[in-house]
């Protein structure tokens, strides 16, 4: 089942993002059959599922760094296929799910790392706009007082920050985000995921971001994707997470709880 209930965005009617009939499986076993989803500027999405139901590696095929089994994704009406590197990485980005850092480099320079497609010289990371933008995103997470430290010296949550303030400097319509909030403390998980809602409502950025925490999403995301055994189900975020769904996706019992913060869903 693929059932589809998406909302227009207010900045652009015609979908960043669209996938049609997508097939992803990994050694002849199926993860997502038939996909045809659409993503618009100003649209927060998060991604739910099982261990192992395929979210990262839906987020890799969108980003073009893995091959579908099959159907279509057009960017901006585009086939991914027929889009240079270059050119889709000022479209799109990916924050990773571990940043493995193999060398010393400090956080400034490491954020500098985003500004490279923009850059059309060997003057990479010395130019002064550069280092602005970088030190803004930076100053987006809270990170800015660590922007000399060394990136093999910082905690796991601030390294998923130095990465996620790379991809904001990197500047791409389309985020897609491997768990962001994994590395965060509750507080932290609460500002991340505040912070990537106000990006897609006030900048008009695109997000998919997975996730297994189904109340920050139902929180803080627009729209829900649930990938289940061979069916999905997409749309509005209050029109998709609902006891039944959670239920035959998880194979755990929920409970629905009303709150002031809205509705949370507890598992039994
Ligand atoms: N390169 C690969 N070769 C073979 N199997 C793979 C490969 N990458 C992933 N898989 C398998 O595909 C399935 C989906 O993996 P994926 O990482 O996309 O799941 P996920 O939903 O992100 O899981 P999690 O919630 O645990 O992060 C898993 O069973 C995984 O073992």
């Amino acid at each position: 089942m693929n059932t589809v209930i998406n909302s227009a965005s207010k900045f652009h009617q015609t979908a960043l993002l669209r996938t049609g009939q997508l097939r992803i499986q990994h050694a002849q076993r199926p993860l997502i059959e038939a996909l045809n989803w659409e993503v618009s500027a100003g649209q927060f999405w998060c991604v739910l599922g099982r261990n192992g139901a395929g979210k990262t590696s839906l987020l890799n095929v969108v980003a073009g760094l893995a091959q579908p089994a099959g159907g279509r994704i057009h960017l901006h009406g585009k086939a991914l296929d027929a889009i240079t590197p270059h050119e889709l990485a000022r479209v799109r980005g990916l924050l990773q799910q571990h940043q493995i850092d193999t060398f010393s480099s400090s956080v400034i320079d490491t954020v500098l790392a985003g500004r490279f497609p923009w850059r059309d010289s060997s003057s990479w990371g010395n130019n002064e706009q550069d280092r602005r933008v970088a030190l803004a995103a930076l100053a987006a997470l809270n990170m800015q007082q660590h922007a000399q430290r060394d990136v093999l010296h910082l905690s796991g949550g601030e390294r998923q920050r130095v990465a996620l303030a790379t991809l904001l400097t990197q500047a791409p319509e389309l985020l897609l985000l491997d768990e962001p909030t994994s590395h965060q403390d509750i507080p932290a998980q609460m500002t991340m995921m505040r912070f990537l809602r106000t990006l897609a409502e006030q900048q008009g950025k695109a997000l998919i971001a997975s996730c297994h925490d189904i109340n920050l999403a139902a929180r803080f995301a627009t729209h829900a994707l649930l990938l289940g055994e061979g069916e999905c189900w997409q749309g509005r975020v209050a029109d998709v997470l609902n006891v039944a769904n959670l239920e035959r996706v998880f194979g755990s019992g929920f409970e629905r709880v009303e709150t002031v913060q809205g509705a949370v869903y507890l598992a039994r």
